[in-house]
């Protein structure tokens, strides 16, 4: 089933929660739709389920504008951010108090709860009462209940916030198996980027009640469309500098080379991965290589990799590095960073939306893509 959000917009007084939001959810995906805190997942989910109505544009269902059909009406099942479970009913009376409200026959509810109970295997607990169940298990049962729904779209707002990173992760790969085993379209919203590169197949990034990109989730990593894509996905964070282009160089924060073939002088803003910054990587093997002098400031050992974090001529730069080879930099050190400009991200300074290298972009163009991002496709 086809899921489009079509210029969406959602105002409570001054805030504009939902700004003309544009989206295509692929049929039977398993998209992930991450932003920051306030970025609107959660209006957005509440609109798709009934809860609540846009105040302009459409949710289209199979073509047809849902926005004013009654949340019953909706082929759609809903796990809420915030889940209460009744503490004096049973797991299996929680579960199935939605089809009880909606008036479904015993045998039905019965059927239902124990199937979707055997999927997430909470079967053992059907008969105990919330107050007996650990943190996990309660969302377990949440998640169970918003999925009893017979839908052909699962909203599922930020189900595993809070539990820690064990117990998410294996949830995570349950809930992902629980898509296949229901082929339904799965929406799932998170404020975790870490969590949604993981689970997602599509991720889309909302940000300010907007969708800036929306692709495989590896080509919004790799290939961001928009700046606060590259800020928003991705851990550690993205260096990020504004800058100017001059004379055929780029200079931005520690950053200073050339141009690509063609860039329009002017504001420009240059973005970094931290994987792509090394530190005393030896001479660097590829021509045209940055190389830095930096100042070690901090570092964070995760174990695997360390994330390094560096004063370079005055400005901070974050760097990640895998430790199979070499320890980390050890603090206040003095190191010499390697960058390869061809990893440099530009992105048009009044816009966010991504320059290619090699290709400049002009203004017109620079707002079309804007525009696109912000748009049905992104
Ligand atoms: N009922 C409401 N009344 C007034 N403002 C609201 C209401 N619901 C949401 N908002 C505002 O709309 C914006 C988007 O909120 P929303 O809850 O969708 O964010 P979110 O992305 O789900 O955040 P989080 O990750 O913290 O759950 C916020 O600025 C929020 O304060």
């Amino acid at each position: 089933m086809s899921l489009v959000f079509k210029d969406v917009t959602r105002r409570y007084g001054d805030t504009l929660a939902l700004d003309g939001l544009s989206l295509d959810v692929a049929p039977k995906s398993f998209t992930v739709i991450s932003g920051p805190p306030k970025s609107g997942k959660s209006v957005l989910f509440r609109l798709l389920v009934g809860l609540e109505n846009p105040d302009s544009g459409q949710i289209m269902l199979d073509g047809r504008d849902i926005s004013s059909d009654a949340p019953a009406d909706r082929p759609v099942g809903f796990v809420p951010q915030n889940f209460a479970l009744y503490p004096h009913q049973t797991v299996a009376q929680n579960m199935a108090y939605p089809l009880t409200l909606a008036r479904f026959d015993r045998a039905e509810i019965a059927r239902r709860v124990d199937r979707t109970a055997g999927i997430l295997s909470i079967t053992h607990l059907l008969k105990k009462t919330p107050d007996q169940l650990s943190g996990g298990e309660k969302q377990r049962v949440a998640v169970a209940r918003g999925l009893l729904k017979d839908a052909s779209i699962f909203v599922l707002d930020d189900p595993l916030v809070g539990l820690d990173y064990k117990l998410r992760e294996r949830l995570m790969d349950e809930l992902k198996g629980l898509r296949d085993e229901l082929d339904a379209t799965f929406v799932y919203a998170t404020s975790d980027s870490l969590e949604a590169l993981t689970m997602a197949q599509h991720l889309a990034v909302i940000d300010r009640g907007r969708i800036v990109q929306h692709g495989e989730a590896d080509i919004v990593y790799h290939q961001p469309s928009h700046d606060r894509a590259l800020d928003l996905i991705g851990f550690p964070n993205a260096n990020l500098y504004d800058g100017m282009i001059e004379g055929g160089r780029v200079v931005a924060g520690p950053l200073t080379f050339s141009a690509p073939a063609g860039a329009r002088p002017g504001r420009i803003r240059v973005g970094l991965r931290p994987e792509h910054v090394l530190i005393d990587a030896g001479a660097p093997t590829t021509s045209g290589a940055l190389a830095l002098p930096a100042t070690v400031t901090l570092v964070e050992n995760l174990g695997g990799e360390a994330v390094v974090y560096l004063d370079c001529a005055g400005h901070s730069v974050t760097a990640a590095m895998p430790l199979y080879d070499a320890p980390p930099p050890k603090m206040h050190s003095a190191v010499t960073l390697t960058v390869d400009p061809a990893t440099i991200l530009l992105f048009d300074a009044g816009t966010g939306a991504r320059v290619r290298s090699g290709e400049p972009m002009p203004l017109a163009a620079a707002q079309e893509a804007l525009q696109r991002s912000f748009g049905t496709h992104g």
